[in-house]
Order: structure tokens, then C-alpha cells, then sequence
């Protein structure tokens, strides 16, 4: 039927894109291939209105002269045509926080895929956030283009959570998985992840379990509501795990996963809650449904007491992926703002604000001790090539109370005469395998620290 009028269509939300590297560029790539469907789900078009990035003139694949090039990111974000700035430029501090700080106080709509910045300053963050009206959204900062932020703070949101584990770097995914398939060398399938986009400016934040540890502490905050607690997150990384390793594990039925887990162990009837929060390089069974995750995908199992256990799944990094994630939170953000009139207004009343309830409740909980809790361990040794040292070992296991289930020496010394023992340990307390290792530590017969890696519980 026709009326007569016609209703003029919704002002775009217009985004201000600071940073234009992998993830930037995927965005602007995803903006405008899928325009129309993100519009028709949106209920308005999301365009980008404005870019910066450290070289203006660097190409990037993508057409950056429809936008406006900014120098500085920071007034780029004030801008009066920008409603929401995208923050893509990296680090924990510099300027994506001055942007992120900013950005919030002048109104705007923030969406970062920022790990460290969140894991670092997320509470703050969120609190400014709270205190502006305004969304602070980060889904793509844990585990990529996997919906795990949206599916635990909307999908589980009626369940208590007391515990996630799941491969949260897809660098060190791809590394382990690759030189398992392929025996290729650590330093060349790191170099190919960096090709590939996957990686941070400074892999060492992938390799040493830190990266996972941001993405673990954000997550530990929404999966049960606990205060951002980066400094308790116990962080080992990869580069000590050698290919021998990855054959011994194979030998034994195991991959080994760099893993992050998070748990909160109440102490007492009606006692304080306590978070245990570390990512390990572990060996995972072939029946665990972290094993068959490979290459750069991530994975997060998370247990919700009505949901049972939850398996979230699918790509950890690259530019697709996250920019996936990106643009899902700008448009939640265009929906919100078209519900409010504007990019102001209540940004936490309906989502319960950055962190699924407002800062100002997340529970402050002391750090688990670990030493009693209990399961399998291996441990691999390298030894110097002479008589006597495998007694020293078995007897420091011995007066810890490890009982061991395997003991495989290596056949021949390598080139520096290093021969590597592999050890696998019955079920048994934590703090035996670490009394164990004090007791060897600073012996002539071991010739590195030994690499201590749990086996995960199928
Ligand atoms: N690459 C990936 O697969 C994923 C990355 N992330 C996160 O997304 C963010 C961006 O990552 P990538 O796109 O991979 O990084 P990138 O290094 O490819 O791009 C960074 C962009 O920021 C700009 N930039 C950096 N420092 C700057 C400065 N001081 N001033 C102005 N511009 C500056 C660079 O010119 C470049 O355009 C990071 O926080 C990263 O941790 C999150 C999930 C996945
Ligand atoms: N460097 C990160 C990128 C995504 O967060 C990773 O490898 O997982
Ligand atoms: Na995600």
C-alpha cells in the first residue's frame, strides 16, 4: 500500500579506523564485501569515514582514498563525523591506550581486538566506558574470529562457570601442529606464521605463553566474573619444547598443545573463591577434544552447570577471522545506537556493560595455590652421557613420592653429547614433581632445566 511518505534511512554509524595492518585491512576487505547483508543486519550501513596508520603510502591491497587519512589517531577520534573508532594498532600501552582513553571520553563507541591493552588496562577501560555511556567491545581480542566473548556473556549467560581451557594462540598452534605433521624447524614455521599475519609485532609475546595469558585473564573475567587478574595468569610458552618431544608425545598417544586454564576452587563451605589462572605447553590426549585442533585454530571448553560442557571452535588469527569479529561488534554497536537514537546512552544497561556485569561487581578473588591438586606429568631431562645419572634422578622421584610409570632414554648422544630422557609420572600431587625438581636442581648431571609438561585429563 502505498502512503505517501517515504521514511528517510538510518544515518551509517560511521567508523574511525586506526590501525590498517592485517586485521585493519581485513576489516575495510569485510566492510565492503559484505555490505549489504551487515547493512540489512545492522538496520543501517557501517561505514568507515576516517583511517590512520604509521605509513600513509605503504600498500595494503585495500583502497584506503574513499577514507580520510589521519595522522594522528587520537584527533582522528574526536572527529564530529566519527560514532565509533576501531582500534587496531597493537600494545598494551603508547597510543592505542591514549586512543582507547580518549576515544571513550569523547563519546565514542570503542572495538578493539587489543589483548594486552584489555588484559592490562581492560577494567579501567571499562569503567571509563561504564561512565560514558558508552560500548567498549572486544571480541576479537580472545581466541579470533570464534564468538567465544559473545557466546559465554549471551549463550551462557544463565550458567555458572567455574572453569575454561583451551588453545588461545593460533602462532603457537600452528607451530606445534605443523612441525608435528611435517618435522619442520621451530625457527621456519614461526617465520611462515609471521607471513601469514598470525603473529604479533614481537612474537616472543606468542612463544612465551603470553599472548594466551591476556587472552585467558579476559576470559576468566567473563566466564566468571571475577576482576581482571593478569598479574596471578602463570605463563610458559613453547620455546623450549624440542621436536624430540613432539615425537616422544606421539609415541606415547599425545600432541602436545600449548594450553591455557582457568578454574575457581571455592575454599571452605561458603568460603572465598580462589582463581587459577596458567597456560602450559601440555600433552593432550588423542581422545581430548582439544587434540584434533590444528594450525592456527583456537579452542575453548568451557563447563556451564545447566549447558554441560561447551566446545567452542574455528580460527584464531588472521585477518578474515578477526576482522569477522571485528565488524560483529560494530554491528551490536549500529543495533545499540539505533535503539538509543545515537551512539549515547546507557551502554551497559542491556549487555551488562564490557565485561558482561559492570566493573564495580566483578568479585576480586585471591590466586589458587596448585600444589595439591594432582595428575600426570612429563618430564623430559637432558642429561650428560655418563654413568649414575639416571639413579640420581629416579631418586630425587623416589624422596619426592613421584611414582613413575615410564622412563625412555633417548638411544644415542646428540652432537653435544646431551642424551634426553623422557619421563612419564603416575597420578600424584603437583607439589611432589616440583619437590622432585628442587631436589635436582643445580646437579652436574642434568646439563638445562628439565621441561616439565602436564598431561591433560581426557
Ligand atoms: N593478526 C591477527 O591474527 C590478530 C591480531 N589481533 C590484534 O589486532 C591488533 C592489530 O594486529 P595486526 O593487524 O596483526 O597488526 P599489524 O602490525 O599488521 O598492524 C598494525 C597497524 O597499526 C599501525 N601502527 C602500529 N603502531 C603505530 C603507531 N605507533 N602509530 C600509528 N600507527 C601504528 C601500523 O602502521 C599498522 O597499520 C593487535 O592488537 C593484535 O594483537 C587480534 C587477533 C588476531
Ligand atoms: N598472535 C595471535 C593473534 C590472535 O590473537 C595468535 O597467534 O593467536
Ligand atoms: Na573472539
Amino acid at each position: 500500500m502505498e502512503t505517501g511518505t517515504s521514511k528517510a534511512p538510518p544515518r551509517p554509524l560511521r567508523v574511525a579506523l586506526a590501525g590498517v595492518g592485517t586485521v585493519g585491512a581485513g576489516v575495510v576487505r569485510l566492510l565492503d564485501a559484505n555490505a549489504r547483508l551487515i547493512e540489512a543486519r545492522a538496520g543501517r550501513a557501517i561505514r568507515v569515514v576516517a583511517v590512520s596508520a604509521r605509513d600513509r603510502d605503504k600498500d595494503r591491497g585495500v583502497d584506503l582514498s574513499p577514507f580520510a587519512w589521519c595522522d594522528d589517531m587520537t584527533a582522528m577520534a574526536a572527529r564530529d563525523d566519527v560514532d565509533a573508532v576501531v582500534e587496531l594498532v597493537g600494545g598494551a600501552d603508547g597510543p592505542a591506550l591514549t586512543l582507547a582513553r580518549n576515544a571513550i571520553a569523547g563519546g565514542k563507541a570503542l572495538v578493539t581486538a587489543n589483548k594486552a591493552m584489555i588484559a592490562h588496562h581492560g577494567l579501567a577501560l571499562g569503567e571509563a566506558a561504564e561512565a560514558a555511556g558508552v560500548p567498549l567491545k572486544f571480541e576479537a581480542a580472545v581466541a579470533g574470529g570464534i564468538p567465544i566473548i559473545k557466546g559465554l556473556r549471551e549463550g551462557a549467560a544463565a550458567n555458572a562457570i567455574d572453569r575454561v581451557q583451551g588453545i588461545l594462540n593460533g602462532t603457537c598452534n600452528f607451530i606445534l601442529s605443523t612441525m608435528e605433521d611435517t618435522g619442520r624447524d621451530f625457527a621456519d614455521v614461526l617465520a611462515e606464521a609471521q607471513a601469514k599475519g598470525f603473529a604479533e609485532a614481537d612474537p616472543t609475546l606468542d612463544i612465551e605463553g603470553i599472548d594466551a595469558g591476556h587472552k585467558l585473564a579476559i576470559l576468566a573475567a567473563i566466564a566468571f566474573g571475577a576482576r581482571l587478574d593478569l598479574d596471578h595468569v602463570s605463563c610458559e610458552g613453547i620455546a623450549r619444547v624440542r621436536a624430540a618431544d613432539i615425537a616422544r608425545a606421539r609415541d606415547l598417544g599425545f600432541v602436545i598443545r600449548l594450553v591455557g586454564e582457568a578454574d575457581v576452587e571455592q575454599s571452605g563451605s561458603g568460603g572465598a573463591a580462589r582463581l587459577l589462572q596458567r597456560v602450559r605447553p601440555c600433552l593432550v590426549p588423542r581422545d581430548h577434544p582439544l587434540a584434533h585442533v590444528d594450525g592456527p585454530t583456537n579452542a575453548v571448553v568451557a563447563q556451564g552447570n545447566y549447558s554441560g560442557r561447551l566446545l567452542f571452535q574455528g580460527a584464531g588469527a588472521g585477518d578474515g577471522p578477526t576482522a569477522s569479529a571485528v565488524v560483529a561488534d560494530l554491528i551490536d554497536i549500529a543495533r545499540w545506537a539505533a535503539r538509543n537514537g545515537s551512539a549515547g546512552g546507557d551502554a551497559g544497561g542491556e549487555t551488562g556493560g564490557a565485561f558482561s556485569i559492570p566493573v564495580g561487581a566483578l568479585v576480586a578473588m585471591a590466586p589458587a595455590e596448585p600444589g595439591e591438586r594432582r595428575g600426570r606429568t612429563y618430564i623430559r631431562f637432558t642429561v650428560a652421557d655418563r654413568p649414575g645419572v639416571l639413579a640420581e634422578i629416579t631418586a630425587a622421584m623416589r624422596d619426592a613420592e613421584v611414582s613413575i610409570e615410564s622412563l625412555i632414554q633417548q638411544g644415542e648422544p646428540d652432537e653435544a653429547g646431551e642424551v634426553l630422557v623422557a619421563m612419564v609420572t603416575h597420578e600424584g600431587a603437583e607439589r611432589c614433581v616440583s619437590e622432585a625438581l628442587r631436589l635436582l636442581d643445580g646437579s652436574a648431571s642434568l646439563t638445562a632445566a628439565p621441561l616439565v609438561m602436564p598431561i591433560l585429563a581426557a
